[in-house]
């Protein structure tokens, strides 16, 4: 695993998935056979380092000062002149190296030299300075981050690829402008953003050109297919994804730009260049993540819009975007009727000027007045389904109660020793991440090789053991999840926990954090009056956590010893009613294992602070998958519950038409009333 860095230091404390397979390729025996593997890939791992003592803007201001480095204090990165120039044979466009072309990002320390495109970590660019080692010079040079094999084939594919207005069929080239909507958009608009199609794959072709535009350092390849009155499209984009970020439209910017409008997708700035005339930049995954490595071009813009869709969570995302290129320069046009995504507004003819001019300020002062949230309640309350979260795809009984995963929340998920918790709590986290939902894992108690095996088995909902030819295809789709794994193991302060949960929220942009437990941040304390202050402190720092970084955590918490025939409660959990309190849902793995049989567990939502539903669902363990998820021929029943006194109604959970809500009581082959212990059968 990739432990120490170029400079010598240990640094990696967050690890991407691509650095997992190699650990678990190298460990059990049973999978050591099988097909050949594939070379593996160094340069994926470049941007993911992470100090392990993370740096502040007076630290880097101090240390700039303190080697008479002179410096410009920007937006989201810090500007001093930049010592690898020399280094390189490329120069700006001008031929000339540029002064103050080092951008240190204020937050990680990071630093890219724009001109020479060497970068690397704080850590690199102090030993540079210091004379020791030459950090950077060796560094991974942005633009050469792209394996060989990668750059040959996007030369192949751009080569292919031609103007649509060179197409020799009119017709294809007519086709094709409906399916991608560009009926209105021009060739003049196309070419100046060199767009091309490709004829076999039937997709547009949109290049990332390096600053400058010295070279074709990517490619995102873009399909649409019909769906009714719909029109789905897919992306591809070489070399992958995680591995490589660049921003489309990077060589019609000018130095002398000041305002630039960022969307989610190059269609939408085809529309809004062409239509306003003004600056525009597309981001490489949408709405996925703002890669911090970008935002040195972005410092130059004293004001940035962002327009990134017409959904909620374009809203959502536009808002944590802000926060990283600095609020205070960010405007953010809302989504709605009259606002769709700019590409659909020029096909409805609207005025992309004016939709412009109605972006809202990004920065709030920390009181607001009701004037200034009236529009984001009308949001939410337009967009009820939206703003209810992500709904697992799984687990319906969950969205039944829950509704939905939201940004924000803290979810604490309790249950008996052994019962299953981090077997469950891996699905549930899956699921979500399967559906865009950002997450990093801490998992304390078991190794990240074993949890990214089970995470994998059910993802593949299945064991990979018996079918290892079909291992690559798994783990290829399973290394495009955006998933990320913190590096602990046993104890570890909360202070450098919620530390690195900062660091992944401003680099990856994560939605979704999962602690498995809170138990390994209590340090060895013995008298149980420290270890239950201990325990509250760490539930208020999470909590602030989440709602400070508009993410969601997941903190698993062991129960206090109970009889073991007794049903977990809300009470039953480990310290004092601070866990219950602080949190938004309450989740309990009810394990009744020894009265109902080998596998049956309940989930009981004991809390849910969004609108108060709560109830029992039983789960079913696949010992083969590890998957909880229920058969859809299950007889599965979802019980709500009114309150601590009773049941009050149940609905079928396989979803038939027609069921009837009813008064129900507890039978024995069914969930039991998780507030009345069934002592009708002995335990073992
Ligand atoms: N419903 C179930 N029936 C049988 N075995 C199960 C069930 N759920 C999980 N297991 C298995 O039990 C073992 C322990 O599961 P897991 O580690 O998820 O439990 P846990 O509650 O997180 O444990 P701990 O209390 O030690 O944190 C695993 O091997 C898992 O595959």
């Amino acid at each position: 695993m990739w432990v120490l860095l170029r400079s010598g230091y240990p640094l990696r404390i967050l690890l991407p998935l691509r650095g997992l397979w190699m650990g678990w390729r190298g460990l059990p025996r049973s999978l050591a056979v099988g097909p050949p593997r594939r070379r593996y890939r160094k340069e994926a791992l470049a941007a993911l380092e992470v100090p392990v003592l993370p740096v502040t803007a007076t630290e880097i201001r101090q240390y700039l000062r303190a080697h008479g480095i002179p410096f410009q204090d920007g937006h989201s990165c810090v500007r001093a002149p930049s010592p690898f120039v020399g280094a390189s044979k490329l120069k700006d466009e001008t031929g000339a190296a540029t002064s103050f072309s080092l951008f240190i990002d204020k937050t990680t320390g990071r630093f890219l030299c724009m001109t020479s495109l060497a970068e690397g970590s704080w850590e690199d660019f102090q030993a540079s300075v210091e004379g020791r080692g030459d950090g950077a010079r060796e560094g991974v040079l942005l633009s050469e981050a792209p394996e060989a094999e990668d750059s040959e084939e996007v030369q192949r594919i751009w080569d292919r690829a031609v103007p649509l207005w060179e197409l020799p069929e009119p017709k294809e080239a007519q086709l094709a402008r409906v399916m991608f909507g560009l009926t209105k958009v021009t060739d003049d608009t196309l070419k100046r953003f060199s767009v091309r199609y490709l004829r076999p794959a039937h997709s547009l072709v949109f290049p990332w050109f390096s600053p400058g535009g010295l070279g074709l350092r990517g490619l995102k390849l873009l399909g649409a297919e019909g769906q009714g009155d719909r029109v789905h499209y897919m992306e591809t984009t070489i070399p992958q994804a995680g591995a490589f970020h660049n921003l489309f439209g990077l060589p019609l910017i000018s130095r002398r730009d000041v305002e630039v409008v960022l969307t989610s997708r190059e269609l939408d700035s085809l529309a809004l260049s062409q239509s306003t005339g003004l600056p525009t930049l597309a981001l490489p995954r949408g709405t996925a993540c703002l890669p911090p490595v970008l935002l040195p071009y972005l410092e130059q813009f004293r004001r940035i819009v962002l327009w990134l869709g017409d959904d909620l969570r374009s809203w959502e995302a536009a808002k944590l975007f802000a926060r990283k290129l600095n609020p205070k320069r960010c405007s953010l046009v809302r989504p709605g009727d009259q606002q769709p995504s700019p590409l659909e507004a020029l096909n409805q003819g609207l005025n992309l000027s004016r939709i412009l001019r109605t972006a809202l300020p990004a920065w709030h002062k920390s009181i607001v007045s009701f004037r200034q949230l009236r529009e984001e309640v009308l949001g939410e309350l337009s967009n009820v389904e939206q703003a209810a979260g992500v709904r697992w795809s799984r687990f319906p009984d969950l969205n039944r109660l829950l509704k939905g995963h939201r940004k924000g929340e803290l979810t604490v998920f309790t249950g008996p020793t052994g019962s299953g918790k981090t077997t469950f709590i891996s699905e549930y986290a899956l699921d979500l991440c399967t559906q865009g939902v950002n997450t990093l894992w801490g998992s304390f108690e078991i190794s990240n090789v074993r949890l990214a095996r089970v995470m994998l088995t059910q993802f593949a909902v299945g064991r990979l053991e018996e079918q290892l030819d079909k291992y690559d295809e798994w783990a290829d789709r399973f290394e495009d999840l955006p998933l990320y794994f913190m590096t602990f193991h046993g104890q570890q302060s909360i202070r450098t926990v919620i530390d690195t949960m900062q660091h992944a929220v401003y680099v990856y942009d994560i939605c979704h954090v999962v602690i498995d437990n809170l138990q390994f941040m209590m340090g060895h304390e013995q008298l149980s009056t420290d270890r239950i202050a201990a325990q509250d402190y760490i539930i208020g720092a999470f909590r602030k956590f989440a709602t400070d970084s508009s993410c969601h955590v997941t903190l698993v918490i062991h129960p206090r010893k109970e009889d073991d025939d007794k049903e977990l409660q809300t009470a039953s959990i480990f310290g004092s009613a601070k866990a219950s309190q602080e949190a938004d849902n309450v989740l309990i793995l009810q394990d009744r294992r020894l009265v109902t049989g080998p596998g049956k567990r309940y989930l009981q939502v004991s809390k849910n602070r969004f609108d108060g539903d709560v109830g029992v669902f039983p789960l079913e363990f696949n010992k083969s998958s590890l998957t909880f998820s229920i058969p859809p021929k299950s007889k599965a029943r979802l019980k709500k519950i009114k309150d601590d006194n009773g049941l009050v109604a149940k609905k079928p959970s396989s979803g038939k038409k027609g069921a009837v809500p009813q008064i129900s009581e507890t039978h024995s082959d069914q969930a039991p009333n998780p507030n009345k212990p069934d002592l009708s059968k002995p335990s073992r």
